[in-house]
């Protein structure tokens, strides 16, 4: 089923920047969110793990709406933030058991799979460190390992790429190819639309917070009179 955003109304002190937003990430598709600096990703994607409740409009996620059932709701997703988020006082491997706990999955049956993404990102050995030890690309892959390590129907990445070196954002996207192919709904915000192209099934264009285009990358550049490999001059 995945992610069904409806008439989605959002923004500040009631005041929409984002407005009328309807559109779904289905199982196994992953969507990139894209715009200009402003035009509302992180508004929408803010609604879509639900840190507010939207002005108007609905979502829901696998039949779970956030309005009626938020706790559920948000349990059915990782997120990874722009910017790293982690506890000062909690070793890296303690960082992971308390997210696999807080998304009540199976801790002894996810750890394997944790030690493999610990060593694909070169941070194995590295369970006792704390935050203060690692640098910023390290912290970001701290993000990577906890959310891909989790099961859920869903995964929402904000700008990926951030801080990360040339092998570990390859990594990341075959990751996500992997995570669609299992049947999670993948969202993610770009600013990198010629590599996007090769990897996400469909670009949602946000401009002035309302949604102009929803579909696959050709279409996109086609409609702006440009080859897929000139994306990145969408704006120009
Ligand atoms: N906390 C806030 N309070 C008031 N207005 C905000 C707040 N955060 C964002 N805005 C406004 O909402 C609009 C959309 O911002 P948003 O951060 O969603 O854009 P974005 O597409 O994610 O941009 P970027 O590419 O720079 O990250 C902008 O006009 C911005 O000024």
């Amino acid at each position: 089923m995945g992610l069904e955003i409806k008439n989605l109304s959002a923004g500040y002190a009631g005041q929409a920047v984002v407005k009328n937003l309807s559109f779904s990430v289905k199982e196994g598709q992953i969507v990139g969110l894209i715009g200009l600096n402003g035009a509302g990703k992180s508004t929408t994607l803010k609604q879509v793990i639900g840190l507010k409740q939207p002005l108007a409009g609905s979502l829901s996620l696998d039949g779970q709406t956030l309005t009626a059932n938020p706790a559920e709701y948000k349990r059915n997703l990782a997120y990874i933030p722009e910017q790293p988020v982690l506890y000062d006082e909690l070793t890296l491997d303690e960082h992971l058991h308390l997210v696999l706990a807080a998304h009540q999955q199976d801790d002894a049956a996810h750890w394997d799979k944790v030690q493999e993404l610990l060593a694909l990102f070169r941070l194995d050995g590295k369970g006792h460190w704390l935050p203060q030890h690692f640098s910023k690309g390290m912290k970001q892959k701290v993000m990577l390992v906890a959310a891909f390590a989790l099961d859920t129907p869903l995964l929402v990445i904000d700008e990926p790429f951030l801080g990360l070196d040339v092998l570990a954002q390859k990594q990341l996207i075959t990751l996500m190819k992997e995570k669609a192919d299992n049947g999670t709904a993948v969202l993610l915000t770009t600013h990198l639309l010629a590599q996007a192209a090769d990897y996400v099934d469909d670009f949602a264009l946000l401009e002035d917070g309302e949604m102009t285009y929803f579909g696959s990358a050709e279409g996109l550049a086609t409609s702006r009179q440009l080859t897929v490999d000139h994306l990145d001059d969408l704006f120009s």
